[in-house]
């Protein structure tokens, strides 16, 4: 039984501390259950200020961030290294400060990688990889304990767009293009992926995703709202600061 939760925070920096340590704790509760813990990292500016976050929380090291594989729910398909890329964005805010595993970062290719220019390949490389690290006799995917999204203003999360076919797509990974949003070219994991995750969290600040976060959690249409669309598999936590949550009605919200 899958369980929703609104939880409201003062403002984006007591939100992005508490989404922090909430992160922290739930890789450390998966590696104790698990043996190792997987998160899917979102991009945009509160998963950067989460991010920044973690790197400064001292309980940080009760993890074995050896045993942590990290996954990325989109990227912008992009030249590596490039500065508007996710996963350029993760490591200069925390990967790189980590003990990690290279072997367990998983970033999705960029477009000077092995496929070259060709998101589809690249997508399709992508799926090959959550494939390759799924458990033997379960489905094409590994086990991902959190999964993080960002909201756009628009109800976009990861690189899923409000009306665009990848919408309903169905395959695990799909390229996006045409994205209303910069840069054109993109990779996502699709809705039926990112819904296999065990936890998934939604984290917005700021009155611009107010409308957007407000009509999702009242059920808006998930193509319409894609944000609208996704449901973790034991979890569904919204994680907003107050603006935000302004159009949220407290009835629905677990705490403040
Ligand atoms: O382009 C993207 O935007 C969304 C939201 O970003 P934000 O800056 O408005 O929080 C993000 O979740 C996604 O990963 C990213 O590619």
């Amino acid at each position: 039984m899958t369980e929703t939760s609104v939880v409201v925070h003062a403002d984006p920096d007591v939100l992005a501390q508490a989404v922090a340590a909430r992160l922290i704790v739930k890789l450390i509760d998966a590696q104790a259950e698990r043996g190792e813990a997987a998160v899917v990292l979102t991009g945009g500016r509160v998963a950067a200020a989460v991010q920044r976050a973690v790197r400064t929380l001292p309980a940080r090291d009760a993890i074995d961030w050896s045993r942590v594989d990290v996954w990325w729910g989109d990227e912008r398909f992009l030249p590596s290294g490039h500065p508007d890329r996710n996963e350029t964005q993760a490591r200069e805010a925390l990967l790189d400060a980590l003990p990690l595993d290279p072997a367990r970062i998983h970033p999705m290719p960029a477009s000077d990688g092995p496929d070259g220019d060709d998101p589809e390949a690249a997508a399709a490389r992508y799926a090959a990889a959550l494939a390759a690290a799924a458990r033997p006799g379960t489905a094409a995917l590994p086990h991902l304990d959190v999964l993080m999204l960002g909201v756009g203003e628009d109800g976009h999360i990861a690189s899923v767009f409000p009306e665009h076919p990848v919408t309903y797509e169905t395959r695990p990974v799909s390229a996006v293009r045409g994205s209303p949003k910069p840069p054109p070219t993109r990779i996502t994991l699709t809705i039926p992926t990112i819904n296999a995750a065990e936890e998934i969290w939604l984290v917005a600040a700021g009155a611009d995703k107010s409308r957007a976060v407000g009509m999702a959690i009242a059920g808006a249409g998930p193509v319409q709202l894609p944000a609208a669309g996704v449901t973790g598999v034991e979890r569904t936590l919204w994680l907003l600061d107050r603006a935000a949550a302004a159009d949220v009605k407290r009835s629905v919200r677990s705490l403040r």
